[in-house]
């Protein structure tokens, strides 16, 4: 099956400001991809131009085995809500729906209302006067309601209170469900990340530190706890990604190339995806960052 992205040697420069830089990704459709990283590590860059928002100044971007917004057929099977979800403050629930039925071809009218009745959102209410929960999931319906094969969500949930972040999240995945797409959003909220993701790629510094389908990742790596110098002697294809010292011994999260590690003087333990995040960025700010592992075939 065509990937959702595809991405080679993927740049994005501004002026001479850099960002975005040697992007290679690869993933296979119907994942739900959370993009993390630090403020200013490219998430939003990469966003629109998977959209087609923006051009690349190098390499190659595919989206869904095109060139994104190459046409309006592919433009219409590609949802994306922005950054702060836009809405049309003087217009109505009501009217939001009218417009995406007027600028959609594939609009899917049934389903925009059964998810507003749903929500409890009032189809005459001015979305101006809308919460900022209501007005992420008017931002979502409209985008869901093109029936995309593909969801881009910039920081959905960011201005969301952890309940209405909760529901938002159960309802971003039961459209997912619903239409059979991909989804790739960006978040700052590991946790959140944690419970809908099922592919993770990591930004930082304006390049992909660490991509893959979460379940690959967290075999592929695990935390070992010893004395130092064991942590520090490692055998051959196990690296290390962020090493911590104390008085009473090391904590090292690693990962292990070829397939389990070995046994070895320390206690081995596995890791969390919040774990495993923090520790690709605490590398790539400490700016010790390697190229990006791929999982390998023993973690599948
Ligand atoms: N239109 C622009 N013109 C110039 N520089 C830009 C522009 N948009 C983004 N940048 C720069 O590109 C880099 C990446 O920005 P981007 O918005 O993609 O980061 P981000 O990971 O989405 O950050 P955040 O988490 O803060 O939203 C930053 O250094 C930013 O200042």
């Amino acid at each position: 099956m065509t990937p959702v992205l595809q991405a080679v040697r993927l740049g994005k420069r501004y002026g001479r400001h850099r960002a975005l830089a040697d992007c290679d990704l690869d993933i296979p459709q119907g994942r739900v991809i959370g993009l993390v990283g630090p403020n200013g590590a490219g998430k939003s860059t990469l966003l629109n131009l998977s959209c087609g928002l923006i051009k690349p100044t190098e390499g190659v971007i595919r989206v869904l085995g095109a060139e994104p917004a190459a046409n309006p057929a592919h433009l219409a099977r590609v949802g994306f809500v922005a950054q702060d979800t836009p809405v049309y403050g003087d217009l109505s629930v009501a009217d939001h729906l009218r417009l995406g039925a007027r600028l959609n071809p594939g609009w899917d009218g049934a389903l925009a209302r059964r998810r507003i009745a749903r929500i409890g959102l009032d189809p005459k209410r001015r979305a101006g006067r809308l919460s900022g929960g209501q007005r992420a999931q008017l931002a979502l319906t409209v985008a869901a309601a093109k029936r995309p094969d593909l969801l881009i969500l910039d920081e959905p949930a960011a201005a969301l209170d952890p309940l209405a972040r909760s529901g938002f999240l159960d309802d971003l995945l039961e459209a997912v469900t619903e239409l059979g797409a991909s989804a790739l959003l960006s978040s700052h909220a590991l946790p959140d990340v944690a419970r809908v993701c099922d592919h993770l790629v990591v930004l930082a510094d304006h390049r992909v530190q660490l991509a893959g389908d979460v379940v690959d990742l967290l075999a592929g790596h695990v935390r070992i706890t010893g004395a130092r110098s064991d942590v520090e002697r490692l055998p051959a294809g196990v690296e290390p990604i962020r090493v911590e010292h104390s008085p009473g011994g090391s904590t090292a999260v690693v990962r292990a190339e070829r397939g389990p590690l070995p046994a070895g003087p320390w206690r081995v333990d596995a890791v969390d995806l919040e774990e495993l995040v923090l520790s690709y960025l605490t590398r790539a700010n400490e700016g010790t960052s390697r190229p990006v592992p791929k999982p390998t075939e023993a973690h599948r």
